[in-house]
């Protein structure tokens, strides 16, 4: 199935409000090797949700089972549900295209079209998750999605700039703007700033904390005081002794790393591992 079988109207101002996210006993393998124990958590709106451990612990895998990217590798295989406001993403009747369409993503490395001009990248989005909009929107799309992304100021002079020309910060927020072009519900977010400088760290962490508001953030952060910074809620994975990756503990931030209840958890928050 292609990813543009199916082509919609871009939904209206607001219509993109955001959602909870939740999962329900989410397992997942490569091929025999499980990844990840029976997952349960629930991302709601108008919170940042961190998902924080060590490597290897199947943090990534679990951000890309929220959007359905997880299937796209041959050898990988899922339990469990995923729930968008209760309607599970993963049932039968449903088109990938609708998971996509509404969870969005941004990747630890910003991935603009470097050729392409920054304001055709923002409606990049669109085409590759086969959304129509009129000709006649697009200008305001556009410096909607740059606005959100705190990147319209910098860039509303040179949008027919290639998005390449942009510093690595500006163009992580560009690749922001792009995902927002959907009017997506919620954003999946893994390492975002971990390629950039601490100056467009703190901008990337400023802009997180205003969309908040617009759209559900689930970010993953090897960073703890980045954790503590964007989020309000978090999440510890661990792999221990080769099982799978599974929740050791999670619940508001600052509870987490003020008053953990697993040693564990003290332990990594602490960085006495990891
Ligand atoms: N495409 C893949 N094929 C096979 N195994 C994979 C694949 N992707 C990840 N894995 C394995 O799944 C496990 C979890 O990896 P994952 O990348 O989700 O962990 P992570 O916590 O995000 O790690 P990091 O913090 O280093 O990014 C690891 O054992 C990894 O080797």
């Amino acid at each position: 199935m292609s990813l543009t079988d199916t082509t919609v109207e871009l939904p209206p101002v607001g219509a993109g409000r955001p959602a909870t996210l939740e999962t329900r006993d989410v397992s997942a393998w490569f091929g025999d090797h499980k990844v990840l124990e029976r997952v349960s958590l629930t991302m709601p709106p108008h919170r940042v949700t961190a998902l924080i451990g060590p490597s290897g612990c199947g943090k990534s895998t679990y951000l890309r089972i929220l959007n359905r990217m997880h299937e796209l590798v041959s050898s990988a295989a899922l339990a469990g549900e995923v729930l968008l406001d209760g309607e599970d993403i993963y049932d039968r009747g449903r088109r990938i295209t609708h998971a996509r369409r509404q969870i969005g993503m941004v990747f630890q490395k910003p991935n603009p079209f470097p050729a392409m001009s920054i304001y055709d990248n923002v409606l990049s989005g669109l085409k590759l998750n086969g959304i129509r909009a009129a000709r006649a929107d697009k200008d305001a799309l556009v410096e909607e999605c740059l606005t959100k992304a705190g990147l319209w100021k910098e860039v509303r002079d040179r949008l027919r700039q290639p998005g390449g020309a942009l510093s690595g910060g500006q163009q992580q927020r560009l690749c922001i703007a792009r995902s927002l072009a959907v009017r997506p519900r919620v954003l999946l977010m893994d390492e975002p700033c971990s390629a950039l400088d601490p100056t467009s760290t703190r901008r990337v962490e400023q802009t997180i904390g205003e969309l908040m508001h617009e759209v559900t953030i689930v970010i993953v952060t090897h960073n703890m005081q980045q954790a503590q910074r964007v989020s309000q809620q978090c999440a510890f994975f661990l792999a221990e002794h080769g099982t799978p990756g599974a929740v050791v503990e999670h619940g508001p931030t600052e509870a987490m790393f003020d008053s953990p209840q697993d040693e564990r958890t003290s332990d990594y928050v602490h960085g006495r591992f990891g």
